[in-house]
C-alpha cells in the first residue's frame, strides 16, 4: 500500500450497509425517568389491560344508549337519577332501564350502562330527573378496559429509543423499570502536536484549542451515548497505538479525530491497522473524505478528518448510526426536516455524498460556503442539505429537504 493515497475508499451508502460491527452494549434495568431515549432490549408486554376498567371520557350521565334514542330539545328523554360514581372508587349503583348515574370524566362505568351522555346535553329541571336532549350510541363517551393496551400486548417495542409518552404508558401499567441497553461509552481521542486543551489560556503561533472533542461529546450525548473525552495524543510514532491499546477495553466505540489523511504524520491508519481490521480508509463524502472505519477486537474505531466541521459531518452521517446500533437501535431516530427552495445551483460529483450547510429564511435554503477549516460555517447553519450519491448536483429553485439542527 502506498502511504500517499487512500485505499479502500467506500461510499457512505456502502459504509452504512456494510460497516456493521456486531458489538452491542450490555443490558441493564433502569428506572423510568432515566430511561428516556434509552433503547429497550426486548419488547415489554403489558402485565394487564389498560385502562383496566371501562371508563367515562366525559363529565355527564351513564345511560343505556337505547333510552336516549330519538331524544331532542323539543322531546327530551326523562331518566331517573339513581346516584353518582366517585372518582377512584368502584360504582355502588347500576343503571337500569330508564335510569342514569352521574359520572365524572375517568370514572368507572356502572353495570347496565353502555354510554355516557355529556352534561351539556342534559338538564335537571326537576330534582332527581335528568332530561337528555341528544341521543348517544352504545360506546359513546367511554373507553373499554383494554382499549389502550390488551394484557400481554407490547407497551413499548424493542429497539426503538423510548420517548416521553412511552414512559407514561409503562408507568400506567405499573412497569417502573425497563431492561435497556447500556449507554455506549464513546471514547474520544484528539490527535495533533498543534492541538492543546480548550482551557489553555494563551496560544503560541500554530497552536489550536481542541474544538472537536467537545463538539463530538455533544453529538454523542444527543444520541444517548456516554462520551469519554480521553485527551490529546501527540503525532509521535507509537503514541496513538499506545492510547488505543489503553482505552479499547473500556470502550464501546472509539473515535479518533485528525490524522486520518495520507500525510507523513497521519498516524491513525498505522495504529489502527496494527490493532485490528480496517474496513475503509477514505469515504466518498464532502466534506470528510479522510475517514477511516475499522474494528479492533470487536470494537468499532472511527478515524475522523482533522477539520472540526468535517469531523462533525462524518460523525453525524456514519458515526451516529453506528452508535445507535451499539445500543440495539437499527434505525436511528429521524431528525426533523423542513422543505425549502434552493437559492442557487449546487455542484457535486456522481458517487459522492455532499453535505451542504444551509441557512433557511422564509422557505429559502441559502448554502453557506467556506472551507471546512472554518467551524463557524457549521454554527451559523440552521441545517444541512444532502446531495445524494448518484446526483451530480442540485438545481437552483429545487425544493429540497433540509435536516434541521435542534
Ligand atoms: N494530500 C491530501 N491532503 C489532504 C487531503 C487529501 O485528500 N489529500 N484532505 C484534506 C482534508 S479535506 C482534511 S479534512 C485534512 C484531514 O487531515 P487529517 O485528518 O490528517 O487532520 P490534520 O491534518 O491533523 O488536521 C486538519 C486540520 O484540522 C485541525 N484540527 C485537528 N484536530 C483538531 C481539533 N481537535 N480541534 C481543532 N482543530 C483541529 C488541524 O489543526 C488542521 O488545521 O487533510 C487535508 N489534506
Ligand atoms: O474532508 Mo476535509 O474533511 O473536506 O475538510
Amino acid at each position: 500500500m502506498s502511504g500517499r493515497e487512500f485505499f479502500t475508499t467506500r461510499t457512505v451508502a456502502e459504509a452504512l450497509a456494510g460497516f456493521r460491527p456486531a458489538h452491542r452494549t450490555a443490558i441493564e434495568s433502569v428506572p423510568l425517568p432515566a430511561a428516556l431515549h434509552r433503547v429497550p432490549a426486548a419488547e415489554v408486554p403489558s402485565p394487564h389491560s389498560l385502562p383496566g376498567f371501562t371508563r367515562s371520557t366525559v363529565d355527564g350521565f351513564a345511560v343505556r344508549a337505547a333510552d336516549t334514542y330519538g331524544a331532542s330539545d323539543g322531546l327530551p328523554s326523562y331518566l331517573d337519577l339513581l346516584g353518582a360514581v366517585d372518582m377512584g372508587a368502584a360504582p355502588t349503583v347500576s343503571v337500569r332501564p330508564g335510569g342514569c348515574v352521574a359520572m365524572p370524566t375517568g370514572g368507572s362505568l356502572p353495570e347496565g350502562a353502555d354510554a355516557v351522555v355529556m352534561v351539556e346535553y342534559t338538564a335537571e329541571t326537576v330534582p332527581g330527573t335528568i332530561e337528555v336532549t341528544r341521543p348517544v350510541a352504545p360506546g359513546a363517551g367511554i373507553v373499554r378496559a383494554d382499549d389502550d393496551v390488551a394484557t400481554g400486548a407490547p407497551l413499548v417495542p424493542a429497539g426503538r429509543p423510548l420517548r416521553a409518552p412511552d414512559l407514561g404508558l409503562l408507568a400506567a401499567a405499573g412497569v417502573v423499570s425497563v431492561p435497556v441497553h447500556a449507554r455506549p461509552r464513546v471514547v474520544i481521542i484528539s490527535t495533533g502536536d498543534e492541538v492543546v486543551p480548550p482551557e489553555t489560556a494563551s496560544l503560541t503561533a500554530g497552536q489550536v484549542r481542541d474544538a472537536t472533542a467537545s463538539a463530538l461529546a455533544g453529538l454523542v450525548l444527543d444520541a444517548a451515548g456516554e462520551p469519554v473525552v480521553a485527551g490529546i495524543v501527540s503525532d509521535e510514532p507509537g503514541a496513538l497505538k499506545d492510547k488505543l491499546t489503553a482505552v479499547l477495553p473500556e470502550a464501546d466505540l472509539v473515535v479518533v479525530s485528525a490524522g486520518s489523511s495520507v500525510g507523513a504524520r497521519d498516524e491513525t491508519m498505522g495504529a489502527v491497522a496494527a490493532l485490528g481490521d480496517v474496513w475503509c480508509h477514505g469515504l466518498a463524502i464532502k466534506p470528510g473524505k479522510p475517514t477511516l472505519l475499522a474494528e479492533c477486537g470487536g470494537i468499532p474505531v472511527i478515524g475522523l478528518p482533522g477539520n472540526p466541521l468535517s469531523a462533525l459531518v462524518v460523525f453525524g452521517q456514519v458515526g451516529i448510526p453506528v452508535l445507535w446500533r451499539l445500543s440495539g437501535c437499527e434505525t436511528p431516530p429521524a431528525r426533523p426536516t423542513t422543505r425549502a427552495r434552493l437559492s442557487r445551483d449546487l455542484a457535486s460529483a456522481a458517487g459522492r455524498l455532499d453535505v451542504v450547510q444551509v441557512q433557511v429564511r422564509d422557505g429559502v435554503a441559502e448554502p453557506l460556503f467556506g472551507p471546512s477549516a472554518l467551524l463557524s460555517v457549521h454554527t451559523r447553519a440552521d441545517g444541512y442539505v444532502i446531495i445524494p450519491e448518484p446526483a451530480t448536483g442540485l438545481d437552483d429553485g429545487l425544493d429540497v429537504d433540509v435536516t434541521l439542527y435542534a
